[in-house]
């Protein structure tokens, strides 16, 4: 690690590589004002500049964590807690959306106005959030965004995506050890899907999570916009799987390459897909109010190609398709429910049809650097106290595979230069 020196030495040469790139380019320098823009700016996704960034965010928290000292970093952690149950009560009472998106921002007292709270409250709950870089007093008694702040206005599937987290994935957390202590925690099988979860004991349901979204459809609105704004982490982004797999030969390359999206929430995996290959065609499968809303959502330009069909996917699969695309949904259910899944689909195969899976393949600690592993650890928690099930390495998707039909193989992992996710292509035999 060496002295707080050399590390101050290698934050201090990636920070001039990444001031270099953004000037010899005309880029704007990131800052905290509401102009900022949203991430990190690099549009030709240069690999040496993403590397000095990830560099830059390890080393500068591995030094903040050396000044803090040990016990000063379990008490920030401690008091993260106050910093979501502030957001919480902020975004609750609608209270960014009154504050103008101006240098200067609004008085208390007019804020307190707008929101019938007392400028006291409002004071206390701004200003602890500001310690953290959301919201700022630019002038005495005034209240203003930061770019933080703002983009929770301007970023709606950003601003669904921390609200799923506020208002369920942090009630599941506060039931994760009581479910753990008890092992009720992963005995999702045999249970019927989802099994019990923290989130379940923390809303006092019998139902998986997914079939509590469909009784809320508001909740499940959210969803799909946090679900969205997951694809717009960069090491999500959707390009990896328009660019990771061979989709131009699928169906033989001539315009009738069938995709079917199982799963597919909305659509906008496949409606992403067909801008870019015009031969194919997708049929969007999930829940029957999910597949509603994408239906009208669809751009009218894609509306020959992209279809939407209700479907349950431990039922049979109805459809012959050349691919089962399946984004981000194994990992949702237990080793039995992902393999149940997984056997649904393959009555329905033809020899040359393929399983697509987009899915994390866990590794271990150190393999990946330090912001990939602190996505997917925590993937993994989020895994198990909202769904009871968990993230899976290289011989656990094998072993899925195999227990869902003996014929099915996985044929091969690619996983994109800079994806989280790997691209796991599953065939007969
Ligand atoms: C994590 S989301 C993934 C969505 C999308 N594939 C993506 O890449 O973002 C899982 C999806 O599975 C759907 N789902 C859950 N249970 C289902 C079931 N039994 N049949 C069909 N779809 C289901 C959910 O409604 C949700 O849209």
């Amino acid at each position: 690690m060496g002295t707080l020196t050399d590390l101050a030495a290698r934050i201090t040469q990636h920070a001039q590589l990444l001031d270099e790139h953004l000037q010899s380019n005309n880029l704007p320098s990131p800052s905290f004002s509401i102009h900022a823009p949203p991430d990190f700016p690099n549009p030709d996704k240069d690999p040496n500049v993403e590397a000095a960034r990830v560099a830059l965010i390890e080393d500068t928290q591995t030094l903040r964590n050396l000044a803090l000292g040990p016990g000063q970093v379990i008490r920030e952690v401690g008091w993260s807690i106050i910093d979501l149950s502030t957001l919480h009560t902020l975004l609750s009472l609608n209270i960014p959306h009154h504050i103008p998106l101006t240098p200067t921002g609004i008085p208390y007292p007019t804020l307190s106005t707008l929101t019938s709270l007392p400028p006291q409250t409002l004071k206390l709950l701004l200003r602890q959030s500001a310690t953290a870089g959301i919201f700022h007093e630019p002038i005495p008694n005034h209240i203003a965004h930061t770019a933080a702040s703002a983009i929770l206005l301007r970023d709606k599937p950003l601003g669904d995506w921390f609200t799923h987290h506020l208002e369920e994935v942090f009630p599941a957390g506060t039931k994760l050890a009581e479910v753990v202590g008890e092992g009720a925690a992963c005995k999702g099988e045999g249970k019927g899907p989802g099994g019990e979860s923290a989130f379940s004991r923390a809303f006092g349901i019998d139902e998986s999570f997914w079939e509590f979204l469909e009784k809320h459809p508001d909740r499940q609105r959210r969803f799909f916009g946090a679900m969205q704004a997951v694809g717009g982490d960069e090491g999500h982004d959707l390009r990896f799987v328009v660019e990771g797999y061979p989709w131009g030969g699928v169906g033989g390359g001539e315009g009738r390459g069938v995709v079917v999206d199982v799963g597919g929430s909305s659509g906008f995996v496949s409606s992403t897909l067909a801008h870019t290959y015009p031969n194919l065609h997708f049929i969007v499968q999930d829940y029957a109010h999910t597949v509603a809303s994408g239906r009208a959502q669809l751009p009218s330009s894609l509306i020959d190609r992209v279809s939407f069909m209700a479907h349950d996917f431990f039922t049979p699969q109805p459809v012959t398709a050349d691919v089962y695309l399946l984004r981000h949904v194994c990992h949702n259910w237990s080793d039995g429910d992902a393999a149940r899944i997984l056997r649904a689909i393959a009555p329905a195969m033809k020899e040359s049809s393929r399983i697509v899976l987009v899915e994390v393949v866990v590794v271990e600690p150190g393999v990946v650097g330090r912001v990939q592993e602190r996505y997917m650890r925590n993937m993994d928690v989020n895994m198990l106290q909202m769904l009871n099930t968990q993230e899976r390495g290289k011989e656990d998707w094998e072993r899925v595979v195999k227990e869902a039909d003996g014929r099915l193989r996985v044929k091969g992992i690619h996983k994109p230069e800079g994806s989280w996710d790997s691209i796991i292509e599953i065939g007969f035999e």
